[in-house]
């Protein structure tokens, strides 16, 4: 669908909305093919998302959490870059809409401890003491310096699955309609290990972990969560054919675990074809959960982001048996950061996935019918999606729409 042409300049791609009849080809500059289609519809509903079905024990563990105020205290980690700003979005929104949730503001700069970068005890503690923390992005340097925080939180937490929604926007058009991928990423080990060392000058190795009790972990949670919401299909995205001993563990793994779930149809996809099936059309996956090992989860998210207008509008829940970590898919966006230019809808929305998770659905669906609404209105929405507003505007619009 997408067809880059090589003789324009500038660049412009050229598709074809699944809308249109067959002859109406588009031609737009490349930057410009999300926002500009007015061909192609997105009949995507304003309906409600649920993202979480808490277990009765789970809605106790948070109810005893509750204080005698009566609210619930949560972790908030502002992050790096435009981490601050979205997250100011979040607070005014929660304190207009009354949501009884009392904010503790955690630092996790890093430190190092036996040579080991580590985050703070007291973030630790407050994460532990909560259940349950919203994150904004950190910032992790290229190449050389500290390793990732974003991991160093999830394996600190062993937060071992992370869930990636992904879903059209009504009233935002987009190329496709209808877009909802939902996609469950290994999120402890495989590429994302950290393991690397050099072998001898001029060649190193980086070691892809891949464990059974991971894969088990994530692969049983991507099975029950199916099951849970009802989404009966459940794919495996692997490169068994090249990394036969660990995607081949993973997928051996996964065909097993397809066993003690007959209800759910099970099938397996070479990564590669899956980016290929995804771009050119996403519909098929609008029924399926795609589990996969962490580096592909990690690239295939962010692709997905692009299909229904960019990284701006995607959430993600960290989940453990103990503690989770609610996060957008993006990161501390430095090009556009401290210029009241960012989208706060994918770190909204993750505050959405977390409100579900703790049982608090009433709140969860009334601030998310008042994005839904602001964002189909299209009068006061961010520069990512082609608006004017600045990140407080936006977060205004949304507040009056509650
Ligand atoms: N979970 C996390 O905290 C993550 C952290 N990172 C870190 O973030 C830093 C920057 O990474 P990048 O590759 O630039 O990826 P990025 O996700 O920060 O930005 C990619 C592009 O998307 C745009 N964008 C992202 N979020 C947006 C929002 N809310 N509203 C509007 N536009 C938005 C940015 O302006 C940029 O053009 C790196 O240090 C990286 O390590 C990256 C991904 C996830
Ligand atoms: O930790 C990082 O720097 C990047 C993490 C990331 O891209 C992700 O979790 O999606
Ligand atoms: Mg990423």
């Amino acid at each position: 669908m997408l067809a880059a042409r090589t003789s324009a300049a500038p660049a412009r791609s050229c598709f074809r909305s699944s809308t249109v009849p067959r002859a109406a080809f588009v031609c737009l500059p490349v930057n410009n093919v999300q926002r500009h289609l007015p061909q192609a519809n997105n009949t995507a509903q304003l309906q409600h998302r649920s993202y979480a079905t808490p277990t009765a024990e789970k809605v106790a563990k948070f109810k005893g959490q509750k204080q005698s105020d009566g609210k619930y205290m949560v972790s908030l980690i502002e992050g790096d870059g435009i981490g601050p700003e979205i997250s100011q979005s979040v607070k005014d929104i929660y304190s207009a809409a009354n949501v009884p949730i009392k904010w503790e503001s955690v630092d996790v700069t890093p430190m190092l401890k036996d040579g080991k970068t580590v985050i703070p005890d007291s973030a630790i503690e407050s994460i532990t003491r909560n259940y349950v923390a919203l994150k904004g992005p950190l910032a992790t340097p290229v190449g050389k310096g500290h390793v990732s925080l974003n991991l160093t939180l999830r394996r600190t937490f062993n937060l071992f699955a992370n869930v990636r929604p992904c879903k059209s926007i009504a009233g935002y058009k987009t190329p496709y309609d209808n877009v909802d991928t939902l996609l469950i990423r290994e999120n402890t080990e495989g590429e994302y290990s950290g393991i690397e060392h050099v072998v001898v000058d001029g060649v190193v190795q980086s070691i892809k972990l891949i464990t059974k009790d991971a894969s088990e972990r994530v692969l049983r949670y991507a099975f029950q969560y199916a099951q849970d919401v009802g989404r009966l299909k459940v794919r495996a995205v692997h490169k068994a054919t090249i990394m036969k001993m660990s995607d081949g563990l993973f997928l051996s793994l996964a065909n097993k675990m397809a066993k003690e779930y007959p209800n759910i149809e099970f099938d397996a996809e070479l990564l590669d074809n899956t980016c290929l099936k995804v771009v050119t059309d996403p519909s098929p996956y609008n029924d399926k959960v795609l589990v996969m090992p962490n580096l592909y989860g990690d690239i295939l998210s962010d692709m997905c982001a692009g299909l229904i207008g960019g990284l701006g509008l995607t959430p993600s829940a960290n989940i453990g048996d103990e503690c989770s970590i609610f996060e957008a898919v993006h990161g501390s966006a430095p090009d556009i950061a401290g210029k009241g230019l960012a989208n706060p809808t994918a770190l909204l929305l993750s505050s959405i996935m977390m409100l579900q998770h703790m049982g608090l659905t009433e709140h969860a669906d009334r601030i998310q019918g008042a994005i839904f609404k602001t964002l189909a209105e299209g009068k006061t929405i961010t520069g990512d999606l082609g608006g004017k507003a600045k990140t407080h505007e936006y977060a205004a619009a949304v507040i009056k729409n509650l």
